[in-house]
């Protein structure tokens, strides 16, 4: 477990560390000679000459005055580190969370993030506190009396020995299974938040079906495995409280019998069995906090190793120098790819202009936005390569890579801030004049308008003041502000009002300019004014070309053209006025 701390604290804490346990390891072996001094002072005392007691009363002094100077900084320490490993764990993770790719952040691991940098975080908390100290104590103290009680009789030496050999198995058997209990627990309770948020997210949806009665079946499983759960855990943590506390008890009445049975033997003097079982006495006291604090050492034990997982993730390698892209032109060649083993792309070889629009389509599931987050480096592909500007986008560093390009996902993330706020995350040092420009440019000036409070506006948790076309607009105006030359885009699919419409495709267009885009087109107007058309069939690209050759090719892309036109209520004739929109 202190490897792990040490891990998670990093290198640059390691001296610390080191030293804090130096100050508690001294603590505790001034307490124990504290109290072996104890036997020699009582057997003096307790005997015929009480005077004979001075030299080791005034030694007894000497080694509790060393504890009390040793104890007093230890316990600062302790805190003090308690502190920096709050502040430095929680900007270790931050970090991390920096490094790592986006394609990383799964619904699950952005839930089990925050259990770790809140509740996980705050269980180590406790480590340097106080639960190491313990953990010390326990096992210094053994290491003083077992040597100590040998001096004055070594039966009972090894029998204490023998009693601390029994608690250290106990000790670890129980840690394990608590270990495994913990872990079990920690993972049903991350199902259960996420259930919880799951049912509040979906109460419009089951009160539209009118189940607000009979809930939500797999919150009820959640809750339940929760319960499980905590009685597992409960169980679990049992026979390593009892077990503990009855070795230690067990110990100290086998030593008082075994005292006895000496002192009656005439091979030990009263005074000294009064004088060795003070001593036995503290030999129990750590072993029975131990058994108190031993299910926190162990939950600490488990969070320390879910911590140092995270900070262990792989991230995508970075070159050591980044190549210069020539150009602003996408290339995939050959790329295969695949999630979890099962494959999407298999091998697709496609070229984006640079200056003009390409329209990616194809049916759902296709890969078209794994396209997208390939040449974004959200993740590597399998084999095959991406570049960007002639340049595989490996040997980019990911600021350079990111310069060149932005990317509009259909699901536009906000934060909760004003408006102007979030199209400022496009260029955070860009002057007001240029964030308003690109706001007006994008169309984002008629959703000022529309809400009290104008362009200072909240726009709600996520952005949820706003809806699906009037979020990308914003996300849009940010990459007008980012003004890379290439500009990766997942259009809107959502049904929305004239108004909206018009305003989204002005602002696409106003993003197009020169640059070259690479859209996920969903809407018949967009693909047909592409300059390039790439159907996505098979994980490969199965056609390219534009509208009209692909029309009189009479291919993937014909069919589909048709099925998407009867759906909208179009003809398909080449003298048919270009429709308003789909
Ligand atoms: N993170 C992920 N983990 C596992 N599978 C995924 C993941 N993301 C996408 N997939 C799967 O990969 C396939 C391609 O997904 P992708 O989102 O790229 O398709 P798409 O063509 O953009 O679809 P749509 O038009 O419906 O958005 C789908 O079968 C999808 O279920």
């Amino acid at each position: 477990m202190i490897r792990r701390l040490f891990d998670a604290l990093g290198p640059e804490h390691g001296g610390a560390l080191r030293r804090l346990l130096g100050w508690f390891t001294a603590a505790a072996l001034l307490q124990g000679v504290a109290f072996v001094l104890l036997v020699p002072a009582l057997r003096e005392l307790l005997g015929g000459e009480p005077e004979r007691a001075w030299p080791w009363v005034v030694a007894l002094a000497l080694a509790w005055a060393g504890y009390a100077a040793v104890n007093h900084p230890a316990t600062l320490i302790g805190y003090r580190t308690c502190a920096d490993l709050l502040r430095d764990l929680h900007g270790r993770i931050g970090d991390k969370v920096a490094q790592l790719p986006p394609a990383w952040f799964t619904a699950d691991r952005v839930g089990g993030l925050g259990r770790l940098a809140s509740q996980r975080v705050i269980d180590i908390m406790g480590l340097p506190a106080h639960l190491l100290r313990q953990l010390v104590d326990a096992v210094v103290t053994p290491l003083v009396v077992v040597p100590a009680m040998a001096l004055f009789d070594w039966r009972l030496a090894v029998s204490t020995a023998v009693a601390a050999l029994a608690v250290a198995v106990v000790y670890r058997v129980a840690s394990r299974s608590m270990q495994a209990a913990d872990r079990d627990a920690d993972r049903v309770h991350a199902d259960a938040a996420g259930r919880i948020v799951e049912f509040a997210r979906a109460q419009p949806v089951l009160r539209a079906f009118g189940r607000t009665v009979e809930g939500h079946a797999a919150l009820d499983e959640a809750l339940k495995a929760q319960h499980a759960a905590g009685g597992r855990m409960l169980r679990a943590g049992m026979p390593g409280i009892v077990g503990l506390g009855f070795i230690a008890q067990a110990a100290f009445v086998a030593l008082l019998a075994l005292g006895t049975y000496l002192v009656l033997d005439g091979s030990l003097g009263t005074a000294e069995l009064v004088a060795l079982l003070v001593l036995a006495a503290r030999f129990v006291e750590p072993v029975m906090l131990l058994a108190e604090l031993g299910g926190a050492i162990r939950v600490a034990e488990n969070a320390l190793a879910e911590i140092n997982a995270l900070l262990g993730t792989e991230t995508l390698p970075e070159p050591e120098v980044s190549r210069r892209a020539d150009g602003a032109d996408v290339e995939l060649d050959d790329v295969r790819f695949g999630y979890d083993g099962a494959p999407v792309l298999n091998g697709l070889s496609m070229r984006v202009p640079q200056g003009r629009i390409t329209a990616l389509v194809g049916p759902s599931g296709a890969g078209k936005t794994t396209v997208i987050k390939l040449i974004a480096r959200f993740f590597d592909p399998d084999a095959g390569t991406v570049r960007v500007g002639g340049v595989d986008v490996r040997d980019m560093r990911t600021e350079d890579l990111m310069s060149l390009i932005s990317v509009v996902f259909q699901d536009v993330y906000l934060f909760d801030g004003s408006i102007l706020d979030n199209v400022r995350v496009g260029r955070p040092d860009a002057t007001d004049e240029e964030v308003y420009a690109a706001a007006r440019t994008a169309r984002v000036a008629d959703i000022a308008e529309r809400l009290p409070g104008g362009w200072d506006a909240p726009v709600g948790e996520g952005g949820s003041r706003l809806s699906g076309g009037e979020r990308q607009r914003i996300s849009i105006a940010r990459a007008l502000l980012k003004n890379t030359p290439i500009v990766l885009l997942d259009e809107a699919t959502a049904a929305l009002d004239a108004g909206n419409e018009h305003a989204l495709r002005q602002a696409v267009a106003a993003l197009a300019g020169q640059r070259t885009v690479l859209m996920i087109a969903h809407r018949l107007q967009t693909i047909r004014d592409a300059d390039q058309i790439v159907v996505l069939a098979d994980g490969v690209a199965a056609e390219t070309g534009t509208h009209e050759e692909l029309l009189a090719a009479d291919g993937h892309y014909a069919r589909y053209w048709r099925e998407r036109s009867r759906a909208a209520g179009w003809r398909l004739t080449r003298r048919d006025p270009v429709p308003a929109e789909n």
